[in-house]
């Protein structure tokens, strides 16, 4: 059982030094100080991140990771289970919102079966782990070994690496997974103390009475795990497959200096358990959009995350980050190609 190094290592902080020489240009160009808004902090931050005086994020990398949930036994989601199977040759086939927004976008796109209860064929672009089939139902027992877990969170890493190893200059991560806002949910609870009832919502489509239902399954699974908070046991307890997945890319990214925009729901919970193991992930994270799913609110307060977009979405797979995406693209543009006051002729501020 390894775990992969970016696991134990603390990953770099961005540059400093580029920080402030992005903070300087902003507020040299010929606009008032502070006009372009939150765009202005996505590209200082980027900045600092790629450690260069002109960020972009044209090269970008998607991960999407899929798997089964055990928890599916307990009635909790509005899709059956195979959907997740199903999925992933949609995916690969390009007919999946991820893989459009990914052509769209000129992203590559990779997927990543961590475990399917049916099998998955090899498909082309699909890497096929299948590390268990599916976990085991979380209500009754861990959903995972640490073996598993590791296998997981090295399957990640490996992602980061090849995303790095191409040059992306910005990772997105996304999940596909029945049953995952239950896990997610879990996850949640165990790491913020926060009730089932606060943090259990509809997922796929759950009426108030199956929301309600969740709710005391993720209570019975929240007894069963105890108050352990640390984040390998929280995961293997109550983790999914993909969502162990996805933590293990976002820390991997932090460690090789790639910055991540960071989806929904589920995906703001992997970053949630990367942040616990390394607080200074959260230093190469941006946040998309606010998910549909109530409980993104929590976990986003908690990272204290401000998200850029609020569209009602609530699918994963990535696609609120992929829909982000032309933002920052925006504010790296705006960054590298205003002219600055001296440069236009134009007049500053009455000192
Ligand atoms: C066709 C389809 C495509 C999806 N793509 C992402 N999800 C999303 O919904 C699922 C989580 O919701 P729950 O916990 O309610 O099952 C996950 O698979 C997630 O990735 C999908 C769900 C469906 C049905
Ligand atoms: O926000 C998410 O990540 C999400 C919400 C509902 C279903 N699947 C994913």
């Amino acid at each position: 059982m390894t775990l992969p190094a970016s696991w134990t290592h603390t990953p770099p902080c961005p540059s400093e030094h580029y920080r402030q020489r992005a903070l300087e240009r902003q507020a040299v160009l010929t606009k008032p100080p502070g006009s372009l808004g939150r765009l202005e902090e996505v590209a200082v931050s980027l900045a600092a991140q790629q450690g260069t005086d002109q960020p972009a994020v044209d090269q970008v990398h998607i991960g999407v990771f899929a798997g089964d949930h055990g928890v599916c036994a307990e009635g909790i989601s509005a899709f059956p289970q195979q959907v997740t199977a199903q999925m992933i040759t949609n995916f690969t086939h390009g007919g999946a919102a991820i893989s459009v927004m990914a052509s769209h976008l000129d992203a590559t796109l990779e997927v990543v079966n961590l475990g399917t209860v049916t099998p998955v064929p090899d498909l082309h672009g699909v890497n096929n782990l299948q590390i268990a089939p599916g976990t085991a139902n979380l209500a009754v027992e861990p959903a995972m070994t640490k073996h598993q877990v590791c296998e997981a969170l090295r399957a990640g890493d490996n992602v980061a690496d090849q995303a790095a190893n191409a040059g992306a200059q910005l990772f997105i991560g996304g999940d596909m997974g029945i049953g995952n806002t239950t896990s997610a949910a879990a996850l949640a609870c165990a790491l913020l103390a926060a009730s089932p009832a606060e943090l259990a919502g509809p997922g796929t489509g759950l009426d108030a009475h199956g929301v309600s239902h969740k709710a005391d399954v993720i209570g019975r699974a929240l007894v069963r795990h105890g108050d352990n908070r640390e984040p390998l046991t929280v995961l293997a307890s109550l983790g999914g497959l993909e969502i162990a997945a996805l933590t293990g890319a976002i820390l991997g990214c932090a460690a090789r200096g790639i910055p991540v925009l960071v989806d929904g729901f589920i995906v703001s919970v992997a970053a949630l358990v990367a942040v616990r193991q390394q607080p200074v992930v959260r230093e190469w994270l941006h946040f998309s959009h606010r998910s549909g799913e109530p409980g993104h609110r929590r976990v986003l307060d908690a990272l204290e995350a401000h998200p850029l977009l609020d569209l009602g979405m609530r699918l994963g797979e990535g696609s609120g980050a992929a829909i982000a995406l032309p933002l920052l693209r925006s504010a790296c543009a705006l960054h590298n190609g205003m002219a600055s006051f001296a440069d236009a002729g134009v007049s500053n501020k009455e000192a």
